[in-house]
């Protein structure tokens, strides 16, 4: 049972190449049992900056889990378990476009989905319909803050938006695919903005990216093409930026929120409450029973 006063304020999910955070202090780690399976890895929740955070390597400690497998619903749903508004993605990104170098940073403002295998892509599947504005996949507020603290935090070059372009994966792209990319005028490319984009959003969270480049995938004639060693090799010379920029980061939270992400559901659940099992709404009730209880009680039989 989460108590106020260890209530967990903001999550952060670690990405290739960074599978901890050694800044936050009197840790525990946490196994969260959800109604959407097992997390990627147990979350190791401390302190950083005086706010409580919750980090959770997104394809576990040791990298066992292929982006198509990562079980992105059980790690959203035990973040939100544990009081998390606002969530953090970290990851390694290849590059669309010469200017964005690898060592650089950027925090994507969009996403185009790519993906096509098997990826659970929303929690309310059963017995509850739901449809959530996506039109700006990424919070403004908490991407603007992560850019800016990254610029105050690191020499890195921060790039204020960008279009990530989520594939499935595992293999990297076709140098075909990769042209087709660059000519839609997309930015960055990786495999795992998606579905943890949609479901944070369903979860009523701020959601923001934190994107490394690492390469320059496989469209550019003067550089080798990508490969998960030289990603890899990049991360670890570049995973302290990553570090350093959400220290600042937390530094500079409001732990209390006010966009409109927080209340993403209010105006997107379909199903009128009493059309709703009274076990769907026990399995729903950590995400909608609040707008549920605004609907006041169902009708009686
Ligand atoms: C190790 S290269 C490909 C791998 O790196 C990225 O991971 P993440 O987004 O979790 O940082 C990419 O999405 C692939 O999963
Ligand atoms: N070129 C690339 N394609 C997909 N995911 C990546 N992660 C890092 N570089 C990548």
């Amino acid at each position: 049972m989460t108590t106020e006063s260890d209530a967990v304020e903001v999550g952060i999910i670690g990405g290739s190449g960074l599978y901890d955070l050694e800044a936050l202090t009197d840790v525990r780690e946490v196994r969260v049992v959800t109604p959407y399976g097992d997390p990627s890895d147990a979350l190791v929740v401390g302190s950083l900056g005086g706010i409580r955070v919750a980090f959770l390597p997104r394809h576990g400690r040791r990298h066992q889990i292929v982006p198509t497998n990562v079980p992105a619903r059980a790690n959203v749903y035990a973040l939100k378990s544990l009081g998390v508004r606002q969530l953090i993605s970290v990851s390694a990104v290849g590059s669309l476009r010469e200017e964005l170098r690898p060592g650089d940073l950027v925090t994507p403002d969009q996403v185009v989905d790519r993906t096509r295998n098997r990826r659970e892509t929303t929690f309310f599947d059963e017995d509850i319909v739901v449809h959530v504005p996506f039109g700006e996949p990424f919070c403004g507020r908490l991407r603007e803050l992560l850019g800016a603290a990254a610029r105050r935090a690191t020499d890195a070059v921060v790039h204020a938006s960008g279009t990530y372009c989520c594939m499935e994966g595992p293999q990297f792209s076709t140098r075909a695919e990769s042209e087709l990319y660059r000519s839609w005028g997309l930015d960055v490319i990786g495999m795992t903005a998606l579905p943890e984009a949609k479901l944070a959003r369903e979860a009523e969270l701020c959601y923001a990216g934190l994107a490394l480049v690492t390469d320059y995938d496989c469209w550019r004639a003067e550089t080798d093409d990508v490969s998960a060693s030289g990603v890899a090799e990049v991360m670890r010379r570049n995973s302290a930026a990553a570090k350093a920029s959400l220290v600042a980061l937390l530094e500079s939270l409001d732990p209390e929120p006010k966009c409109a992400c927080q209340n993403a559901l209010a105006t997107s659940v379909i199903t009128p409450l009493d059309a709703v099992p009274q076990a769907s709404r026990e399995r729903n009730r950590l995400l909608v029973g609040r707008h549920f209880a605004a609907q006041g009680p169902p009708p009686a039989a």
